[in-house]
């Protein structure tokens, strides 16, 4: 029986181009005056970057956005960065229609949704807040990223599934990505692989989803 559904952003509810061809490069356009003008906030998180790569913290965040690294820190001011672009109109998030009808179709037969994504739960909440779609936050429980754990490592959607409240078995896990897929199985979680590009995967949409 499927209590609660997690699901993956990128590829999944949403288009890859959108993150890698809008919303990466946005960040990275933004990113140096972002912390100049934010100094107090954006210094611990400069700080953990340091920690892992000596030089320019600054010049070490472009280069990991190119290299899409999923690393907190990063997630964490790309997340800030984007609200502004958000807030000001020149984002917009997207979200699939399939996605965001199952979606509500699931809300409202009382199925728990939760997100887990690489992007920091601010970002989650703004994609979804500010989306083609409309906002979207009002049919989530709950949120998951980085903090949880790698996204390829079982362990993590074991501890989701404990602050979700709910047995593994009882969670449906939705992703484009096979790695991910494979460490929820190992939890223990329902899993079904996206797959929007090639059609390769299990679905490729949320439309023939039945819970
Ligand atoms: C929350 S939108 C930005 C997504 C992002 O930064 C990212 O790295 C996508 O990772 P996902 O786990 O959703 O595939
Ligand atoms: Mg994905």
């Amino acid at each position: 029986m499927t209590k609660a559904v997690l699901t993956d952003i990128e590829g999944t509810t949403s288009s890859i181009a959108f993150v890698t061809d809008t919303l990466f490069p946005y960040a990275k356009a933004h990113l140096r005056d972002f912390v100049e003008r934010n100094r107090e906030i954006s210094a611990p998180l400069l700080d953990a970057v340091g920690a892992e790569e000596p030089g320019d913290p600054v010049e070490t965040l472009l280069r990991w956005i190119d290299e899409d690294r999923k690393a907190t820190p990063l997630k964490t001011l790309q997340g800030l960065i984007w609200a502004e672009g958000y807030a000001d109109g020149t984002l917009k998030g997207h979200v699939y229609r399939d996605a965001a009808d199952a979606l509500r179709r699931w809300h409202d037969a009382g199925v728990a949704l939760h997100i887990y994504s690489s992007g920091s739960i601010a970002a989650q909440k703004l994609i979804f807040g500010n989306s083609n779609e409309g906002d979207l936050t009002p049919l989530f429980s709950g949120y998951f990223d980085t903090t949880s754990g790698p996204k390829k490592d079982a362990e993590s959607y074991r501890t989701i599934a404990r602050a979700i409240g709910e047995a593994p078995g009882d969670i449906l896990f939705l992703s484009d990505n096979i790695q991910e897929i494979d460490a929820a199985r190992e939890a223990g979680m329902q899993a079904i692989h996206i797959d929007r590009e090639t059609g390769g995967g299990e679905m490729a949409s949320f439309a023939g989803i039945e819970l």
